[in-house]
């Protein structure tokens, strides 16, 4: 029995979209998203601006026959150790010496590790992250100063060093310097290039992946490296290498915003977790006590997605001897600290939720509730915990109302930063963030999308942070790490690789019929109309109650032959914790075909075959489509469709939506006035809304979608999802109130007969007549 077909009732798929096309049929090709033409050499007139460079860019030597980087990356670097030769530059040795230590730290595979390939030039470089679509700037650069001495010596008076900071590091800022460092070619360099152990390496191997994504070619070497990257701009581009001096060994803070499903877990797990194998086999050997405390903290803003992390870092992590623990309340995380570890425990589950629009009311609201059960807490000796916010602030939370501090954290990793500094979790986040007090913290913050107010808060803290530990009289500090910025592709902007559907559906009624018609096409779609959506598929409410309704009005739609009501399931943050885990498993397992979920679901978390995402209620921001829609269509898969429904309630604020898609279909090559689902009219007449409609959409949603707090009934019926129209409910309602009426009438009718029978009285009362 195909399932499929007796879902869609036999439809025929749409145009281009067999079955061996849909995402969940098959493994991605190629989970690289730009320049799969990479390989082939470019023509004479392909850059101009290479020729203002001095040898000139459209010069052959400058861009030799090794340019098939993903076909045997470990030629490229002859021609330019030539090159270097020739100009008499050094060459760097950093590499090979942290090689060496490797392999005397007990990672003997010399093999692998000797024989580091040469490096590319900055030429072959650029080209290949421009290929791409890598940006990488670098935002801020400290250099290192001697502090004055005189003041250190003598202190001064409050006032005076107001106006005069002592600070010891020099900040210079530069906006416009881009880096082209040299970017990975194949996983296989992970080992040859950066001496990652062979464990990882090989663990990432066993995930079956083949070639990294841009994230990864981008990101790795920015995190694993010293930063021995090409540092100036169009002027200098045929220069070679010429390594930082700044901070070698200091790493750098990193922000970057890649496309979903692009593979930024891995981006960010693989350097962190090879630093922490390094670390363990260094106290090994000096058989140093391990070091108490966690060394590295992945913060996310969902338990979904945090234990969908610690999964993918377990993975990685086989045979390494890191441990990683998702952070779960009544965890206890340092033990030396007086933090309240005593928990409620039923007050765990449940936390109701405002605003189902947030991320995960668990964590975004405050746990004040009183306690009923306690149980003793557990001390993790994990050396990576993953957490959201409010779990870790929690377990952090001494019986004074103060934040423990952390000093063993070296890696705080922020994924999803743009939701975790945002006003919702950015408290908790910050708190967190300030309680990392290792001078030595390197901060790294992942996202699909992040506003330019999300980065300045981070470079801010990140400034701040630096200042209040280093610019006292008496510390020197080591050399500041410059804050790097990787963007992949369009800033902002969905996947290419997911086909976009607008339907106005006029009214909420409207809405629900057509979704049913996604569901069970009646016509032979064709490629310009109606999309076929073959589960599975997410479909997105604005609130909690909205997706309980619609659960509900959809619940017997699916045929008992497919499955029927079990195949349909809601996913909110007031569910408890074992129903959302349940869920999400059998949804994993494919046992679940329509997942009802909020914004709860939206960020990070990955389906692997997910066919399609539906916007029951349009989303907030241009953002939180970019994260809903990027559900589908994961490491570069092709065939995802995203279908956004609205009413004439939605047309003041769809312009954001349209304008994504928009976008998104010019970087898959659709950029024609009357090509793809948004064509030029239907942009020049939608309204824009303005900055304040904007921030109050974010904020609240729909207004007429929300629910009222405190009124039950109006609450009810704003969530109410059904196909019948407000005259035909209240019309019916009238209809039922009439029957009562008659039904109460007639009752009252039957009880006076019943007294009259009995002769007006009650029979206890009656005394009888006198004589
Ligand atoms: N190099 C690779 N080759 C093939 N698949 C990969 C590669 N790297 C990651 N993946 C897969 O891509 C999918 C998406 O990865 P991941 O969840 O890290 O994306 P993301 O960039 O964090 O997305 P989001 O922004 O939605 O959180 C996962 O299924 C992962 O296993």
């Amino acid at each position: 029995m195909d399932v499929f077909k007796l879902l869609s009732r036999s439809a025929k798929p749409v145009q281009g979209t067999s079955q061996h096309h849909l995402p969940s049929s098959g493994e991605a090709t190629n989970p690289q998203l730009f320049g799969h033409a990479e390989a082939s050499p470019p023509t004479a007139n392909s850059s101009k601006k290479r020729k203002r460079g001095v040898n000139g860019g459209d010069q052959p030597t400058a861009l030799p026959a090794e340019l098939n980087f993903f076909g045997n990356a470990h030629n490229t670097g002859n021609v330019n150790g030539e090159e270097k030769k020739q100009k008499g530059l050094p060459r760097k040795e950093s590499r090979d010496e942290r090689t060496a230590a490797r392999i005397k730290a007990g990672d003997n595979d010399e093999e692998a590790t000797l024989g580091a390939p040469e490096q590319m030039s900055v030429v072959n470089c650029k080209r290949v992250l421009r290929g791409h679509k890598l940006k990488i700037t670098i935002l801020e650069e400290f250099l290192a100063q001697e502090p004055d001495t005189a003041l250190m010596e003598k202190p001064r008076k409050k006032q005076k060093r107001r106006e005069e900071p002592v600070v010891p590091l020099k900040k210079a800022k530069n906006d416009k310097t881009q880096l082209y460092p040299e970017p990975l070619a194949t996983f296989a360099e992970l080992r040859s290039r950066y001496g990652v152990f062979r464990r990882l390496t090989e663990n990432l191997e066993a995930q079956g992946y083949t070639v990294p994504t841009e994230v990864q070619l981008g990101g790795l070497p920015l995190l694993l490296g010293d930063l021995e990257c090409h540092a100036r701009g169009d002027r200098d581009e045929n220069l070679p290498t010429k390594p930082r001096k700044t901070t070698a060994g200091q790493g750098i803070d990193l922000l970057t915003i890649a496309p979903t499903g692009s593979g930024k877990t891995i981006a960010f797990l693989v350097p962190v977790l090879n630093a922490l194998i390094e670390e363990n086999k260094l106290q090994h050997e000096s058989e140093d006590s391990a070091e108490v405390g966690p060394r590295a903290i992945i913060i996310a803003p969902t338990k979904e997605l945090a234990s969908q992390t610690v999964n993918e870092a377990r993975k990685l992590s086989i045979g390494t001897g890191v441990k990683i623990a998702l952070m779960k309340k009544g965890m206890e995380v340092v033990e030396s600290l007086d933090v309240e570890t005593e928990v409620d425990v039923e007050s765990e589950e449940g936390q109701s939720e405002e605003d189902a629009s947030e991320v995960d009311s668990d964590d975004a609201k405050s746990s004040s509730k009183p306690s009923h059960k306690r149980r003793r807490a557990k001390t993790t000796k994990a050396a990576i915990i993953v957490a959201t916010p409010l779990s870790l602030l929690n377990a952090l939370k001494k019986r004074d109302g103060q934040i423990a501090s952390l000093p063993s954290v070296k890696f705080l990793v922020l994924d999803e930063a743009d939701v975790l500094l945002d006003p919702l979790f950015r408290e908790q986040t910050l708190s967190l963030w300030k309680s990392c007090t290792n001078p030595l913290l390197r901060i790294s913050l992942w996202s699909a999308t992040m506003g330019s107010n999300v980065e300045e808060l981070a470079r801010k803290t990140i400034d701040d942070r630096w200042d209040s530990l280093f610019s006292t009289k008496a510390s020197r500090g080591p050399a500041r790490r410059p804050l790097i910025r990787l963007v992949v592709g369009l800033k902002d902007t969905a996947i290419p690789n997911v086909a976009h559907k607008l339907i106005y559906a006029a009214t909420e009624q409207g809405k629900l019929l057509a979704l049913r018609q996604l569901l069970h096409p009646t016509a032979t779609p064709s490629a310009d109309t109606t999309p076929t959506l073959r589960p599975p598929f997410l479909v997105f409410t604005q609130t909690i109650p909205r997706a309980i309704a619609l659960h509900a009005e959809l619940l017997y739609d699916i045929p008992p032959e497919a499955g029927g009501s079990s195949r349909i399931a809601v996913l909110h943050a007031d569910l408890p914790s074992t129903a959302r885990d349940s869920t999400m498993a059998r949804f994993r397992r494919g046992e679940i075909w329509i997942l009802i979920t909020t914004d709860l679901l939206a960020r990070g978390v990955d389906f692997r075959g997910l066919n399609g995402v539906v916007n029951y209620d349009v989303p907030n921001s241009a953002a939180a489509y970019v994260h809903r829609v990027g559900r589908t269509g994961r490491a570069g898969r092709e065939g995802g469709i995203a279908v956004t429904l609205y009413t004439k309630e939605d047309v003041p604020y769809i312009r954001n939506v349209a304008n994504v898609i928009r976008a998104s279909e010019k970087l898959r090559g659709k950029g024609g006035e009357d090509e793809g689902e948004v064509k030029q009219w239907l942009l020049d007449a939608l309204p824009t809304p303005s900055q304040r409609d904007r921030q109050r959409l974010k904020k609240r949603g729909i207004e007429s979608r929300r629910p009222v707090a405190g009124q039950e009934g109006k609450e009810k019926s704003r969530a109410r999802i059904s196909t019948k129209s407000g005259w035909e409910r209240k019309m019916e309602n009238n209809r039922k109130g009439a029957v009562s009426g008659s039904q109460r009438r007639k009752e009252a009718e039957d009880e006076a007969e019943v007294l009259i029978g009995d002769g007006g009285a009650d029979k206890s009362d009656f005394e009888g007549f006198e004589d």
